[in-house]
């Protein structure tokens, strides 16, 4: 428009003056005298002169209007340009060192001018000001293209504000220095704000526990944290530009991986646990959230990964799950689990119509290993018992370790109640071979088994499992290192039994235990060198109950212990008493203690103090043990029993013949007598071709070869006693002899048959064994 108007004021300007030259020749063409024509020709002149003054001066007026127009209108637009970008305007005065700020408006008569001299009334911060005078200095001596610095200036609002000026020298003197300088000030305090936050989160994203990763959307890695490269082993330069399925694990399918990403993609996150493969190819797990970032302004998302390292927290829960589910001792199933596999067991044969049993099995006298030969072999033998029993369940099967020594079987997809049965069967077999605890320990252990059948006895975990238990205690008070079926009476036997038990507890407080004695004789000459005591129990509430069914049960819950110690001072009390009364000192008495007694590490001492309270030499007492106490703790047995021979104290070995001893074995053993079980004394036969005539001779010849004493028990016929004599049997026990006696009627037949065998010896230096027995 300018240009327009500098170009309409020259055409103007060049019509005038053409207008103006033809004004003389119009003038020189008429008839006028010489001075007027000359005065015409001045007055011509002195118009022409005043036109084109006139003229000139319009057009100068008209050029500076213009130049004032163009001059303001440039103006406007760089105040409305400084107005709409918010910026300010200063100056400042390097002579006076005044600063002016203007906050420019569309209005110049509204602008807002801060004048401040910057010594006295500062309009840039104190802790600013050094640097922004070091920076004009750098400007001023042309180390600087431009003035630039960013510093805080104080707000309209009084406030300071991190302002950024820009500026350049815009007078000089005449010496050529800078007089003054002119820039724009921009308000950067958002923009510092931003910054501050990015290299907040910069520093957040450096500083985090958590592995980060950013990736592209074509899931490329575009930056990570040192807590990445920490987790995976991988630096920023190893992964920047490479795909993220660099650090995939192949714990998890390809799929796997493409699921999440098609995840992440379509929903913009995803949340899980994720297997990642280290540089070293070792693999961590994570604990992983991907979500998706929108840029502003881009096409393409990113992705942020945050993974926490749970590896370790995963294997502690993994380690939890298999303490809560397994028997850590054997590895097997412990009580839950098996209680979790037998719901589903039943929950499958209700569907298929099937049966399924459960065996429940108990080592018997366990007790007794972890009591003689410590805990740690006792852990031995659960374990090479729990792999004996897997084995011959088989692998695919349910072996559960549900306590101490206990065990259960599972057995699924069951067509006859006989299979089970078949199958505890082939598990008493597996056990009768030794259990192998290391290269020189062997060990022999026998279980006991309850089976429980559904849907025949119950048709829920806890009663299969109650059934099956309350049937594996028939089996023990069967005689162990049997088997047997749950049936309903058996529940009715187990309160009982629960009952005595309670009041085997109190039994010797309340004095209710009494021995009675059977007297042993000797073969060859009718004395009686021995007497068994014998326990009995007259109970108030459960009347007169026998020792082969209490004893079991005090040894099952451990009134034993008090009982046995009762037993040995009460029979070493009643010999004492006896030999007072007459009695030969050469007469013993023998007390019977079971495994549990004679494995703890205090008999010894039990037994001395009963020796020693009655004053009674230790060849007064001999104690017995069953074959298979002996048997089943062979090296502890040998240890404990050295003890007893070196206090002078003899052994007998109880029920002979019953278990699986070698002879050979026992002779190592320090033990004195060997008692032939009834069993075999039952079946003697004075033709003697039955069996068990063969088995007793043997053993006769055997324990006099060894030189051991022998005694035949429960011998009830003339024949038994005349074959036995036959035999050089040494000693003979049994109802033909004597009953078990309460101690006085004991004391008689002692006394009686002490005085008739002195008289006979008297008489007839022979001794024959009929007159040798005691009158009837
Ligand atoms: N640990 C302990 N065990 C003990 C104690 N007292 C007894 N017992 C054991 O209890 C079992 C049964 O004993 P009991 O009912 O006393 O039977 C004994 C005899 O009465 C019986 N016997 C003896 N002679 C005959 C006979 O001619 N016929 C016949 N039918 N029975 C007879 O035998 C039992 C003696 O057994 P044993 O001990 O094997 O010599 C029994 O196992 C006892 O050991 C105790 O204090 N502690």
């Amino acid at each position: 428009m300018g240009k327009e108007l500098f170009s309409a004021a020259g055409t103007i300007l060049g019509s005038a003056q053409r207008t103006l030259a033809t004004v003389p020749a119009v003038a020189v063409s008429g008839n006028l005298p010489g001075s007027h024509y000359l005065l015409l020709v001045l007055v011509a002149l002195v118009l022409v002169l005043a036109g084109t003054t006139l003229i000139n001066y319009r057009r100068r007026e008209r050029v500076q209007r213009e130049h004032l127009s163009e001059t303001h209108e440039r103006e406007q637009r760089l105040r409305l340009s400084l107005w709409a970008s918010n910026e300010l305007y200063w100056q400042y005065d390097l002579r006076s060192r005044e600063l002016e700020t203007t906050r420019v408006l569309p209005d110049q008569a509204n602008d807002l001018v801060v004048y401040s001299i910057l010594d006295t009334n500062p309009q840039i911060h104190p802790d600013d000001l050094q640097d922004v005078l070091q920076r004009l200095r750098e400007y001023l001596q042309g180390k600087s293209a431009i003035f630039l610095s960013e510093h805080r200036m104080l707000g309209d609002a009084g406030q300071w504000q991190w302002m950024l000026l820009r500026g350049r020298a815009v007078e000089y003197s005449d010496d050529g220095r800078v007089v003054r300088i002119a820039g724009t000030a921009r308000n950067v305090e958002s923009l510092r704000e931003l910054e501050s936050q990015r290299q907040i989160a910069a520093k957040v994203m450096h500083s985090m526990a958590e592995s980060v990763a950013v990736l592209d959307a074509q899931f490329h890695f575009v930056t990570v944290n040192p807590a990445f490269s920490q987790m995976t082993g991988y630096t920023a330069e190893d992964v920047v530009g490479e795909d993220a399925a660099l650090i995939n694990s192949t714990r998890h399918d390809p799929q796997f991986y493409a699921d999440v990403r098609n995840a992440v993609r379509n929903n913009g996150s995803w949340v899980g646990n994720m297997w990642q493969q280290r540089k070293d190819g070792s693999v961590v797990l994570c604990a992983m959230q991907c979500n998706q970032i929108e840029q502003s302004g881009a096409a393409a998302p990113l992705y942020v990964l945050v993974a926490n390292d749970i590896t370790e927290r995963h294997r502690i829960e993994q380690e939890l799950r298999y303490l809560a589910n397994f028997d850590t001792l054997t590895g097997l199933p412990n009580r839950t689990l098996l209680a979790e596999r037998l719901s589903r067991a039943i929950v499958n044969a209700r569907r298929k119509g099937n049966k399924l049993a459960l065996l429940f099995l108990d080592l018997d006298n366990f007790k007794d290993v972890n009591d003689s030969l410590g805990h740690a072999t006792g852990d031995r033998v659960l374990r090479a018992a729990a792999q004996r029993l897997q084995d011959v369940v088989g692998a695919e099967r349910t072996v559960a370790r549900v306590s101490g020594d206990e065990f259960t079987a599972l057995l699924e997809d069951l067509h006859d109640a006989s299979e089970a049965e078949a199958c505890a069967q082939r598990i008493l077999t597996a056990f009768d071979a030794p259990l192998r605890l290391d290269d020189r320990f062997e060990f022999t252990i026998t279980p006991s088994i309850g089976i429980s059948l559904f849907p025949e006895h119950a048709q829920v975990p806890t009663d299969l499992l109650k059934y099956a238990d309350t049937a594996m205690y028939h089996a023990k008070a069967a005689g162990k290192r049997t088997c047997m079926c749950y049936t309903d009476s058996m529940a009715v036997d187990l309160r009982r039994r629960a009952h005595l038990i309670s009041s085997l507890r109190r039994v010797v407080e309340r004095g209710e235990l009494r021995l009675v004695f059977q007297p042993q004789q000797v073969l060859a000459d009718g004395r009686i060198d021995a007497v068994e005591a014998l326990l009995r129990w007259d109970s108030p509430e459960h009347g007169s109950i026998q020792p082969d069914q209490f004893i079991p049960l005090a040894e099952d819950c451990g009134a034993i212990l008090p009982i046995g110690e009762w037993v040995l001072q009460e029979a070493c009390r009643t010999l004492a008493a006896w030999q007072r009364a007459g009695v030969s000192t050469q007469l013993s008495v023998s007390v019977n203690v079971s495994a549990l007694q004679f494995l703890r590490s205090d008999l010894t001492q039990t037994v001395h103090a009963a020796l020693t309270q009655s004053h009674l030499p230790p060849s007064a007492l001999e104690l017995e043990l069953t074959e298979s106490v002996l048997m089943a703790n062979a090296d502890v047995a040998t240890e404990r029993l050295q003890a007893f021979r070196e206090m002078g104290v003899s052994i007998a070995v109880d029920d002979f013949g019953t278990g699986y001893s070698s002879l050979a074995y026992l002779h190592r053993l320090p033990i004195n007598t060997l008692k032939i079980d009834k069993a075999f004394v039952d079946g003697l036969q004075l033709s003697g071709d039955s069996e068990d005539t063969t088995i007793t001779t043997t053993i006769i010849a055997m324990a006099r070869s060894l030189g051991l004493l022998v005694v035949a028990e429960g011998v009830e016929t003339p024949e038994q006693l005349t074959f036995l004599q036959q035999q050089h049997c040494d000693l003979a026990q049994g109802y033909l002899i004597s009953p078990p006696l309460e101690a006085d009627a004991c004391l008689r037949f002692i006394l009686d048959v002490q005085q008739h065998t002195a008289r006979h010896a008297l008489a007839q230096p022979t001794t024959h064994l009929d007159q040798a027995l005691p009158p009837a």
